[in-house]
């Protein structure tokens, strides 16, 4: 017989959507035959608690509902530098988010029930994990990511999203917050490296991805590959407010990575520090702020997709 999913559902993502829609797509999964015990998320960073419940009450296959946010909890929760542990783990999202930046990478269908029954099929892609030490109110914090983390600009945007209302869609939303920080983000000075490589200067981003999408579709890695070992490290160097509008474009396009003012390194270890405060993203979640330093856990995670 097939086995028992630990389902996490965050009703709040995608502006509420998930909660409204998850009663009808429950039913549906259950008319399907996928036999699963279902939890709520109660607060922000619940989820990392549930996933552990899960973990520890013996569930090996755990699916969040929800979006990147829900997705970096959970993560959050895994026994990741345990591998003996994880071989038995399988992580799979039902994509309800506003963005849902890190499933686009593998195509999974935005249709629920559809990527449900993708999930059933249980193929396993062991994809590459990024952990990241920053602070965060005078203390030192580690997290995992697996799709995208940033400083500078894009932590800012990730903060007033966050703090915001999405209801634009997922490229609206990220818009509105976009431009609403332009207006006030002044580029940091910072010193960045890069495995052995340094770099300095004025920065308006550090982007360390592992994923492709990131900020509701934006086509920010075309090059990375989740399971390659190395993070795809975006530079968005010291560029103007006129600059950054008029390139926003080749961003969903994939085609930004040739302007002069636009580094793209691979490297397994990054550091970044800025002499102004510089925010610090993961999925889309503020973690905290640089200094910071990334290292990469290759193919630390079962990913089902
Ligand atoms: N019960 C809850 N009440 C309030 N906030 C919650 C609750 N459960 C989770 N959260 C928070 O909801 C936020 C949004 O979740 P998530 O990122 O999954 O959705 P989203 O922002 O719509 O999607 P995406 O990140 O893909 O654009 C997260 O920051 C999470 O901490």
């Amino acid at each position: 017989m097939e086995e028992r999913w630990w389902v996490i559902v965050n009703p709040v993502a995608g502006n509420g959507r998930t909660g409204r829609r998850w009663g009808g797509l429950e039913a549906r999964l259950r008319v399907e035959g996928i036999r699963m015990e279902v939890v709520f998320t109660q607060e922000p960073g619940h989820a990392t608690a549930l996933a552990r419940q899960g973990i520890e009450a013996g569930f090996t296959t755990v699916v969040g509902v929800g979006g990147d946010g829900t997705l970096h909890e959970i993560l959050n929760g895994l026994p990741l530098e345990d591998p003996e542990r994880m071989q038995r783990i399988r992580l799979g999202m039902l994509p309800l988010g506003t963005g849902s930046d890190f499933v686009r990478t593998f195509g999974l269908p935005r249709d629920p029930v559809a990527a449900a029954l993708r999930l059933r099929e249980g193929r396993v892609h062991w994809v590459d994990v990024g952990q990241v030490t920053c602070r965060r109110a005078g203390e030192t914090v580690t997290r995992y990511f697996v799709n995208a983390a940033g400083l500078g600009f894009d932590g800012e945007v990730a903060d007033r999203t966050n703090r915001g209302i999405k209801a634009f869609g997922a490229t609206g939303t990220y818009l509105v917050y976009l431009f609403l920080t332009l207006l006030m983000y002044q580029n940091k000075t910072v010193r960045l490296r890069l495995d052995g490589e340094e770099h300095a200067g004025r920065m308006n981003s550090v982007l360390v991805c592992n994923g492709r999408y990131f900020g509701g579709g934006m086509f920010i890695a075309p090059q990375a590959a989740v399971d390659d070992g190395w993070f795809d490290v975006i530079v968005l160097g010291d560029l103007g407010k006129g600059e950054i509008v008029w390139n926003l474009p080749r961003v969903y396009r994939g085609t930004h990575l040739t302007h002069p003012k636009i580094t793209w390194r691979r490297a397994r270890e990054v550091h970044v520090e800025a002499q102004e405060r510089m925010f610090l993203q993961a999925e889309g979640e503020l973690i905290g702020e640089a200094p910071a330093a990334f290292r990469l856990l290759p193919r630390a995670l079962p990913f089902l997709a």
